[in-house]
């Protein structure tokens, strides 16, 4: 993890803390990104969920947004591909746009709660980043827009899978179709973000205290807790339920269990093991 990155920038809150900060760093640009983002980003995300000092990941933004989209300029170099045959050209792309979507999927692959701190622009590609996060906070002045609409693009990263569970089908349909800006306090409101912070330093500061609060529960449930509860988002309930029965027959015994109901006994702070 003490390699560079062009578009990210890795922090560890403190030595003895399990909450590491994620910060999209391309601060001139508005944070937009372009395909370095998508090889980088997933490879970070996988050595975060490795290493074991890792609990929580914080995904942040530097400067004056957390995301203003794609890199307008690398979007051409993207969709820009006529060179051979018609039928291999769109395979190729077709491949990309996959690559580009298993970055924004890794999110949800990393063991690791990801919760994303969003301020400032949270535009299309930002859009497709915050829904594939666990939790999702912003400041008041943060603003939205489901922005490929307005620029020829059918949002392919998965915002139109992820959205509608999170702010309801209606709502997601309305703000994809009309790509429209909305507030943080209109994103409190859908449900898209849990909670809307006065100020950026209000914003780091209380995703920190939530962020070490669930780093310091049991590591086998939070990881449980986040694979059950996104598998069982995905198929029905007897299924869902059937995946919990087999993830808890081989998960629910240990130390952590012992240690968490020792501790509630004896009214004291428990401490476990890394994960
Ligand atoms: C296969 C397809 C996969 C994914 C597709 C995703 C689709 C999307 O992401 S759609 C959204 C695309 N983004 C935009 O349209 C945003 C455009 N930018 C803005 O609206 C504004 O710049 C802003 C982000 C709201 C920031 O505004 P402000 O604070 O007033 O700063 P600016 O002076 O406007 O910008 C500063 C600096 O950033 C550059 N920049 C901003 N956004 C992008 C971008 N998306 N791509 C490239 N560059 C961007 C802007 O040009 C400025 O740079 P200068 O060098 O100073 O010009």
């Amino acid at each position: 993890m003490e390699e560079k990155y062009e578009t990210l920038k890795i922090q560890h809150e403190s030595p003895n803390s399990g909450v590491f900060n994620l910060i999209i760093n391309r601060p001139s640009v508005s944070n937009a990104l372009g395909l370095n983002f998508f090889s980088e980003f997933p490879k970070v995300l996988n050595a975060l969920d490795q290493n074991p000092i890792v609990a929580v990941i914080v995904l942040s933004g530097s400067g004056n947004h957390f995301c203003g989209g794609i890199d307008l300029k690398s979007l051409a170099a993207i969709a820009d591909d006529n060179s051979g045959d018609q039928g291999r050209t769109r395979e190729r792309l077709r491949r990309k746009i996959k690559l580009m979507q298993d970055a924004i999927t890794a999110i949800e692959r990393c063991r690791k709660p990801v919760i994303a701190a969003i301020h400032g622009a949270c535009l299309g590609l930002g859009i497709n980043i915050v829904t594939a996060c666990d939790i999702r906070y912003c400041t008041k002045d943060a603003f939205f827009s489901v922005k490929e609409v307005d620029l020829a693009i059918t949002a392919d990263l998965g915002t139109l899978q992820r959205l509608p569970g999170i702010v309801g089908f209606g709502k997601a349909m309305e703000l994809s179709l009309t790509g429209r800006r909305f507030s943080g306090d209109e994103a409190k409101e859908l449900g898209l973000v849990s909670r809307v912070f006065g100020s950026r330093e209000e914003l780091k500061e209380g995703v920190r205290t939530i962020a070490e609060g669930i780093g310091g529960k049991p590591p086998l449930a939070v990881v449980g807790t986040k694979a059950v509860l996104i598998r069982s988002r995905d198929v029905n309930v007897e299924q869902g339920l059937d995946y919990v029965a087999t993830w808890n027959s081989s998960m629910l015994l240990s130390e952590d269990l012992t240690e968490a109901i020792s501790a509630q006994k004896q009214k004291r702070k428990p401490t476990f093991a890394k994960l």
